[in-house]
């Protein structure tokens, strides 16, 4: 079942930096793209909406809960980060079951359930190798399938496919929306590629400077009367 995401009256601080969002709601099954230049404040706000650490004003709603009411391990959230964040000393397939062990999965169900995942992002034969030795690309499908195989309601992304070359990227876009289709899940997708933003997003949310400037549908993104910054920072 796919997830809402509701944003009320946000401030939160990382050391210098403050981050502000007026109010953005995300619907069940969308696909809504956090737009923003390097330092802009996309990856604070994916990880505000994990509820990864306090916030100074306001709320965030996952499913009409509020993220710092829930716990951790309730909040049916796969997060995929910048840097995958695998665990070094796990193999592959270790990565992928972790979350299930933690959930106190039976080892038969694991099983099935990481044999899916393995065979959905063409690493079974990697399974047992530590992430110190595959590739980016690998690294990156390992993450997306140890998210994805708790089966969560939403689901974080940055920069996912930053790593990854112009025909790989494509594909991988390919697998992204076969898995919105299958795992009928929200996703919220930070990227900095405005290209992989409309061609994924239902809707892009523009973040400049700690600040949500302005959300449109993808498809209206160029086409829509936006304040000076946002012009220019679309390249208009
Ligand atoms: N834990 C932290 N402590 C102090 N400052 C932080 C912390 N996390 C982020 N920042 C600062 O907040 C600002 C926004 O960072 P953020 O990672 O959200 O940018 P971004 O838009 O995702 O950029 P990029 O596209 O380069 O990943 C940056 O100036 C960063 O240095």
């Amino acid at each position: 079942m796919a997830g809402s995401v509701r944003i009320e009256n946000l401030r939160v601080t990382r050391g210098d930096f403050t981050l502000t969002v007026g109010g953005l709601s995300i619907n069940p099954r969308e696909i809504f793209a956090i737009l923003g230049e390097t330092g802009s404040g996309k990856t604070v706000l994916m990880e505000a909406i994990a509820g990864a650490f306090p916030f100074d004003e306001g709320h965030i709603v996952l499913n009409g809960m509020d993220v710092d009411e829930v716990a951790v391990q309730h909040r049916s959230l796969g997060v995929v980060y910048q840097d995958y964040a695998l665990f070094p000393h796990m193999t592959v397939r270790e990565n992928i079951s972790y979350g299930l062990r933690m959930h106190g999965v039976s080892s038969d169900e694991i099983k099935h359930r990481v044999d899916c995942q393995l065979e959905l992002f063409s690493i079974a034969h990697i399974a047992d190798r530590y992430p110190g030795i595959i590739s980016g690309g690998e690294s990156q499908r390992t993450a997306l399938a140890r998210a994805l195989v708790l089966e969560p309601e939403i689901l974080l992304l940055d920069e996912p496919f930053s790593a990854l070359d112009p025909t790989t990227k494509q594909r991988m876009y390919a697998v992204l929306r076969d898995i919105h289709q299958r795992f009928d899940c929200t996703i919220v997708l930070v990227t900095h590629d405005f290209n992989e933003a409309v061609q994924l997003a239902d809707r892009v949310g523009v973040v400049l400077n700690g600040r949500l400037r302005m959300v449109a549908e993808a498809n209206r993104l160029f086409d829509m009367g936006h304040d000076e910054d946002v012009r220019r920072f679309l390249g208009r």
